[in-house]
């Protein structure tokens, strides 16, 4: 199984986030990906290649044009401002009953109304960052409908938050969505998006929300108690054509391995029976014990079972990082995840 990372991907380099409503040092930084190819190389996993280069097409299969357009000026927008913060934070949102037809000209405004949260802030090479990130997805994608049977997407910044037109939760393009659009582009009549990190995958979710062709399952914290909060619950089972192809897994805090691995099961199933023809899973580790801002019980040889269960599935499979912040640990659970996979 082969890695794809581009040292670019550092490049958004956040100092602090807002999280439960304090300025906090910042968890969505670049030693995770270091450490996750740290421990790829120490255990000789496999070849590391860096991503090939996209148009923006793909991307704008998924994302609005003027979202993607304001990630890319942003930050020649907040300096043309004036403004000298490097870390641009929003704190205004159109929530109920607000208007979100008519986009602010002032760049606190543009701000929010491009997110849902304070803790992702904006920096002065994120859009270099992002971009890159979603290339590195791409190349999954396009090895994976040239043949390969599996590959590591190491994303970071992660995506499974961001939805069409919005980021946060650290996400700005949604890599898993990007990449299960392109497998739909170039071969594949039906594509399965499993999301097994501790938070609901609400932006992949959103995306596919009506759409037979992309079945989407997450197995998360239960949003009544977790962020992102506002969408996971487990009636949610899609409209429209998409009416049964959304399957939801919410999970108390404190869900052992003993419960977490029938929730796993029960999705192992659903996609049997949808039968795609690839499998993208959002690969996130903070379902770890240790995990600083989650709160499942999951141990490190307990990321084994997951990709050996998930091997059993027989599909080719495109793995996409997503989340995992107990950064001394994220490189051996995520590597656990893979070896297993590989080992069955
Ligand atoms: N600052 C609130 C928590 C963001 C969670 C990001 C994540 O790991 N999502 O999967
Ligand atoms: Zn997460």
């Amino acid at each position: 199984m082969k890695t794809i990372f581009s040292p670019d991907q550092m490049l958004h380099a956040p100092q602090f986030e807002v999280s439960d409503g304090k300025l906090e040092p910042a968890k969505e930084i670049p030693s995770r990906a270091q450490m996750v190819l740290d421990r790829l190389k120490a255990v000789q996993f496999g070849e590391i290649i860096e991503p090939r280069s996209f148009s923006l097409d793909p991307i704008l299969k998924i994302h609005a044009s003027d979202y993607i357009e304001f990630l890319s000026d942003f930050w020649r927008l907040w300096t043309e401002e004036g403004r000298t913060e490097q870390e641009a934070f929003p704190f205004v949102w159109p929530v109920r009953q607000l208007r979100t037809d008519i986009v602010p000209d002032q760049i606190d405004g543009k701000l929010g109304h491009y997110s849902f949260d304070a803790g992702t802030p904006m920096g002065p090479h994120t859009w270099t960052a992002v971009r890159r990130s979603a290339e590195t997805a791409l190349t999954g994608a396009a090895m994976m409908a040239e043949g390969a049977r599996s590959a590591f997407a190491l994303c970071r910044p992660p995506g499974h938050h961001a939805h069409k037109s919005f980021f946060g939760g650290y996400c700005f393009i949604n890599n898993a969505a990007v990449a299960a659009q392109y497998l739909r582009d170039h071969g594949a009549k039906r594509v399965s998006v499993f999301d097994v990190d501790y938070h609901h995958g609400n932006g992949t979710q959103a995306i596919f929300y009506d759409r037979a062709d992309v079945q989407f399952l997450s197995i998360h914290a239960d949003p009544k108690v977790e962020f992102p909060y506002y969408l996971g619950h487990a009636d949610e089972k899609g409209v429209g054509e998409g009416e049964e192809f959304n399957l939801n897994y919410p999970l108390p805090h404190g869900t052992p391995w003993e419960v977490w691995s029938r929730a796993l099961e029960e999705g192992c199933a659903s996609i049997e029976a949808y039968k795609p023809d690839v499998l993208v899973v959002s690969l996130g580790m903070d379902t770890f014990e240790k995990d600083p801002i989650s709160q499942f019980k999951l141990k490190s040889e307990e990321f084994n079972l997951i990709g050996e269960r998930l091997a059993k599935l027989g599909l080719p499979t495109l793995f996409i990082m997503e989340g995992g912040y107990a950064v001394e640990d994220l490189g051996v659970n995520c590597v656990n995840t893979l070896t297993g996979f590989r080992q069955r």
